[in-house]
């Protein structure tokens, strides 16, 4: 018997098939990763063993079964992994057109029950579902990677689902193709070769597309403040300076600093629990009233700054006055009672000469201090020519 016969390579097969199966139980159990996506794809690789260990198989159960049972197990394998793929994508998840597809295949291959499965109807509902992940793998993987990397993820999908079109034309246009995925003469041992590279490379994509996903999210990590999920000092920094290179070339972009009113009562009489409650309020709140273009910072404990792009210190003060506002018709509902929450505000234009925004946050900070000391719940805004902050109570 040759050493790499179609039997053999099966077998390989059937051993990456184990071992993939085994990794994704590890994500869920271990790691906790995409844990519903890699549900799905280890019970479809664990579906796949069946189907490729086929003749070792067949001698242990009656021969009435035939080959039934693996044709199945390949069938619904396909039909999982093309939903998990989906769920690893973060698509709308649902499942008509793989139930559609697998239905179909399987009525079909019911047809030709008396000699065995429809083979053909087999090979070609899984080479169906496996464009499918490549057309999934596609539109999904575009918002997290370049699109040369997403097309190479989407590949060995794309190329086992043309090889699987190519195979069913030939099972339906040649004679003599019966038992596709075994026996050990050279035509089946190339499709086996196929077959097993075809594995390896989704294997690869796959947790690749893992990676990745783990990856963008560490980044987003990196940015953001864990419990509002705003910009964080650095990441707002970054995008401060960003502005303040265009306020060289002539564009005008403001930016409003607030701090929470006597925070550290409510943390006293409340709890821990309530004051984070309270910062979450206010991020709504400021959400509300921000356009999609502007950003959120928080530059440390219950002190937030807010980056608007394109607008006049005019604008700003209003935008300031509006959320202002808000926040003192929303007090903070915790334990079935209001809770008042306001803030103090400082709002300046960006200012030229400054590439850090170090100065024009400085001048922030002093704006929102003066509105402090005035009372609070209060606005204070720059006044160019005066070097001094001009009181803006809303009414
Ligand atoms: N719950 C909660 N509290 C925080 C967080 N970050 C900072 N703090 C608390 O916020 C409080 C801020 O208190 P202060 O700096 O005295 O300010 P304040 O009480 O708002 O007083 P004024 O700013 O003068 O109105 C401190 O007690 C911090 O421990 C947080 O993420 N969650």
């Amino acid at each position: 018997m040759p050493p790499f016969d179609a039997n053999t390579l099966s077998l390989v097969t059937a051993v990456v098939n184990g071992f993939m199966a085994l990794v994704w139980l590890v994500m869920v159990r271990s790691f906790r990763i995409a844990p519903a996506a890699s549900r799905l794809l280890s019970a479809a690789y664990f579906l796949f063993i069946p189907s490729l260990l086929c003749l070792q198989c067949q001698s242990w159960w009656p021969s009435a079964f035939g080959i039934w049972p693996q044709s199945f197990c390949s069938l619904a394998g396909f039909a999982l992994m093309s939903l998990g793929v989906r769920r690893l994508m973060r698509l709308r998840q649902h499942w008509g057109d793989v139930a559609v597809i697998t239905g179909a295949a399987a009525l079909l291959m019911l047809s030709g029950a008396g000699a065995g499965p429809n083979l053909p109807a087999l090979v070609l509902a899984t080479a169906l579902l496996s464009l499918l992940c490549a057309r999934d793998i596609w539109s999904g993987g575009r918002a997290l990677q370049a699109a040369w990397l997403t097309a190479l993820l989407a590949l060995p999908f794309s190329l086992t689902g043309l090889l699987l079109l190519a195979r069913t034309a030939s099972l339906w246009w040649l004679a003599g193709a019966e038992g596709f995925f075994m026996q050990g003469n050279a035509d089946r041992a190339t499709l086996a070769w196929l077959y097993l590279l075809m594995t390896l490379m989704i294997a690869l994509g796959l947790v690749s597309i893992v990676v990745m996903r783990l990856i963008a999210r560490i980044h987003y990590m990196t940015l953001r403040d864990p419990l509002t999920d705003a910009l964080n000092r650095r990441a707002f920094g970054a995008e401060l300076q960003t502005l303040q290179a265009q306020v060289e070339r002539g564009h005008q972009h403001s930016l409003v600093m607030l701090d929470v009113d006597h925070f550290k009562r409510i943390n006293d009489r409340l709890g821990h629990a309530a004051g984070d409650a309270a910062l979450l309020h206010l991020v709504a709140v400021l959400q509300v009233n921000m356009r999609e273009l502007d950003r959120l910072g928080r530059l440390g404990g219950e002190e937030f700054c807010l980056l608007l792009p394109h607008t006049s210190q005019q604008d700003a003060s209003r935008v300031a006055q509006r959320i202002c506002e808000a926040l003192r018709q929303q007090g903070l509902l915790w334990q079935g009672a209001s809770v008042p929450l306001t803030a103090s505000f400082g709002v300046v234009a960006c200012q030229p000469g400054d590439p850090q925004g170090d100065s024009t946050l400085a001048m922030a900070d002093w704006l929102v201090y003066r509105a402090k000391s005035a009372g609070r719940d209060r606005i204070c805004v720059a006044d160019p020519d005066m070097m001094l902050g001009r009181m803006v109570t809303p009414a």
